[in-house]
């Protein structure tokens, strides 16, 4: 049966490579990429051959090559996971040779998946595995889907890709995302969900790569302004554009980068960056009417300051020189400072519509002005940064920078140079001129310590000394700087759990816990219905409804992803619904599964992958069931979903820890691993 099997793909490929019979089922794309495996790699369909892979050296080089690119990608990567909530796939990011760079899976397909060489470190091009999503798009240049049969070698016949390319501002492939498969079925929802994640990835990257550049949001629509689909482009102060996304090039009509940067900003549209600037702030960075130069076209557009923070732009828009601006373009007052309002209108307000929720941030409010060091306690996703952000922002130290560092998305190897720094020629592949690190950025406003529980303990000393000694020395370097912050902690997990298992340093602990501060997960906010009427009219950029029945199931779903998830639901709500109404048939992955559940039937349905319950609204719920299920979310969050670590803990075994998840409708699917390199 199997050598059947064999015979008849290898007679297919056969068929069209030396024979060129075109075969009515197959595209003309994996036909193209067959022909390279026979004539141009020598590839065998037969071969069980796996692909080559990094040594640990090169993986570690090549992690912080690419660590930008990565640590940008990771995000997007995470939440496009949980959208497509199937546990029997799995999202990867291969860089320009295939080499496997960033995975997000759940264990057992990752270990399936290993098996097929298809790991960190491993090289997934056209040319060593034959045709595979991955390299055959970067073969290609374009989004492919290579289904079952179309893979090359028989032994990937099992596997179902869809990969898009991710581009630089230039239009060159930098990377490819992929969604590896072992279901035949291959969604049209997954593959826009796809697209735009590239794009997302995108966006972040022309962000952080141009840090000094302002960036520029523009669109024919204003509602489209801070969506995927909006042009952005980054403008240096003297109006020179050095980087601009697709949508950008394509909505002006310039074919190239080469070809839109022989412009500056204000020769391409009637009015200078300064100017849209004032405007953008004026308005509260709503979007203004701008005029694309010698022609007739309008667009929405909306000017930020750079994510670095200084320019010089900015103190001249400051209300001491405003004697040379039109009435109108006056600058806001300095309640409203240039900085401050960047800040603020980067991250959306808290919503403090929950009694619990306003007494913590009002705690938090009260201690941080006595510089007093605080530990935000919250699951993840559930707003911790930008509760964060907005403490900074009412404290005496707003008109600092606020720096926030991510513990747990950092490759540990780097976890010490990006926050202490380096002096120059610190060690192999160190930037010649040295790097200052997160904790000096942050001088004299607030640092975030994000996971502060994923960092080792090595560097949780290093820590201590400079929160005792109020100095740093970077990497290298012999003298020690003087520093000034105001610390905030953050963690999904429970510290003093750590410090008795002996992973976290006891004295640090202390030293970082002046005050504790709890966010409230989102399944437990009173202010749920404001907050997803606030989101969606943010997401959407203009007025949309929501249907009764999308309410109540976006009322009634857990949401263990909190507000991040909730956010990214109700974008791709806003993106698929064409008129002013969402409906049910726009509820992505796992909110259309608890949809579609029969009420009366208690378990959670098949393919329903993120851990959530059904309960109906109008059953009364027992407070101690209530209890132990939110216990077992929260254990589930904090040993990131395995079961082994959850069962050991619990002192059950796993089948019990099983029989519990399932009377509470707990489902376990899509709460994928993520590793990189
Ligand atoms: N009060 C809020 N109103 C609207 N959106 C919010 C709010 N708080 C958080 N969000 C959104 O939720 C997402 C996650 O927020 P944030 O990064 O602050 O969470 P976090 O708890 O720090 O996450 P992590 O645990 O992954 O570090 C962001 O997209 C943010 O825009």
């Amino acid at each position: 049966m199997y050598s059947l099997e064999v015979n008849n793909h290898i007679e297919r490929i056969n068929q069209i490579v030396h024979h060129g019979v075109m075969v009515p089922d197959i595209d003309p794309a994996v036909a193209s990429s067959w022909g390279r495996c026979v004539n141009d790699y020598g590839l065998d369909p037969e071969s069980s051959r796996l692909p080559p892979v990094l040594t640990h050296a090169e993986r570690i080089a090549r992690s912080e090559q690419k660590r930008v690119l990565i640590t940008e990608a990771k995000h997007e990567m995470n939440i496009l996971y949980q959208q497509l909530a199937d546990p029997e796939l799995a999202v990867v990011l291969v860089d320009t040779d295939g080499c496997i760079l960033h995975m997000v899976a759940a264990d057992h397909l990752e270990n399936d998946l290993s098996g097929l060489g298809l790991r960190l470190g491993a090289i997934w091009s056209e040319e060593e595995v034959g045709t595979n999503g991955m390299g055959t798009c970067l073969v290609v240049g374009e989004p492919i889907a290579i289904r079952q049969t179309d893979h090359f070698l028989f032994k990937h016949i099992l596997l179902t890709c869809s990969a898009v390319p991710v581009m630089d501002h230039t239009g060159k492939t930098i990377a490819v995302l992929d969604v590896t498969s072992r279901s035949s079925l291959l969604q049209q929802h997954s593959l826009v969900l796809i697209g735009m994640t590239a794009r997302m990835i995108e966006n972040r990257l022309l962000t952080v790569n141009c840090k000094h550049a302002h960036p520029v949001h523009f669109h024919s629509r204003p509602e489209s302004i801070n969506t995927v689909h909006d042009g952005k482009l980054m403008v240096e102060e003297d109006g020179t554009i050095v980087a601009a996304n697709q949508s950008a090039l394509f909505q002006l009509g310039f074919p190239s980068m080469q070809e839109l940067r022989r412009y500056r900003f204000d020769e391409i549209f009637q009015l200078t960056l300064e100017s849209l600037l004032q405007r953008s702030m004026q308005s509260s960075f709503h979007p203004v009417p701008i005029y694309r130069a010698g022609a007739s076209s309008r667009f929405f557009a909306v000017a930020q300051l750079p994510p670095a923070g200084s320019t010089t732009l900015t103190f001249h828009t400051a209300p001491s020189k405003p004697a040379s601006l039109p009435a109108q373009e006056k600058a806001p007052e300095s309640a409203n400072s240039p900085a401050r309002t960047s800040r603020q209108g980067s991250t959306p307000c808290v919503e403090l519509g929950d009694r619990f929720l306003r007494e913590q941030f009002e705690l938090a409010q009260r201690v941080v002005s006595k510089g007093v060091p605080i530990l935000l306690y919250g699951e993840t996703g559930s707003g911790k940064e930008v509760l964060s952000r907005a403490v900074h922002d009412r404290s005496p130290r707003r008109d600092g920078p606020f720096v926030a560092v991510n513990c747990a998305s950092l490759p540990e190897s780097l976890i010490e140079s990006e926050l202490f720094g380096y002096r120059a020629g610190a060690f192999t592949g160190a930037q010649r001129q040295g790097r200052s690190g997160k904790i000096l950025q942050a001088h004299g406003g607030t640092l975030l310590l994000d996971e502060i529980g994923d960092m080792p303990l090595a560097l949780q000393a290093r820590l201590l000394r400079v929160l005792d000694e109020r100095k740093v020395t970077p990497l290298g370097a012999d003298a020690s700087v003087d520093v000034d912050i105001q610390l905030i902690s953050a963690s999904h997990r429970n510290l003093t759990d750590l410090v008795a298992r002996g992973e976290f340093r006891e004295d640090l602990y202390y030293r970082l816990n002046g005050v504790e501060i709890r966010l409230p997960p989102l399944r437990d906010r009173q202010d749920k219905h404001q907050l997803i009427e606030a989101i969606l009219q943010e997401e959407a950029g203009k007025p949309m409804e929501l249907s009764e029945q999308v309410l109540k199931v976006l009322m009634q779903y857990v949401w263990p992803g909190n507000l991040r998830q909730m956010r990214h639901a109700l974008r791709t709500m806003a993106v698929l619904a064409d008129g002013t109404t969402i409906g049910l048939e726009h509820l992505p992955g796992p909110l259309a599964d608890l949809h579609a559940q029969p009420a009366a039937n208690s378990t959670a349905p098949a393919g329903l992958t993120d851990c959530m319950t059904m309960e109906d609204e109008h059953e009364p719920v027992n407070p101690l069931q209530e209890s132990e299920r939110i216990t077992l979310i929260q254990l589930l969050e904090t040993h990131r979903w395995n079961i082994s670590d959850v069962a050991r803990t619990l002192g059950v075994s796993r089948n019990t820890l099983y029989r519990k998840l399932h009377r509470h409708n707990i489902t376990l699917s899509t709460q994928g691993s993520a590793t990189s390199m």
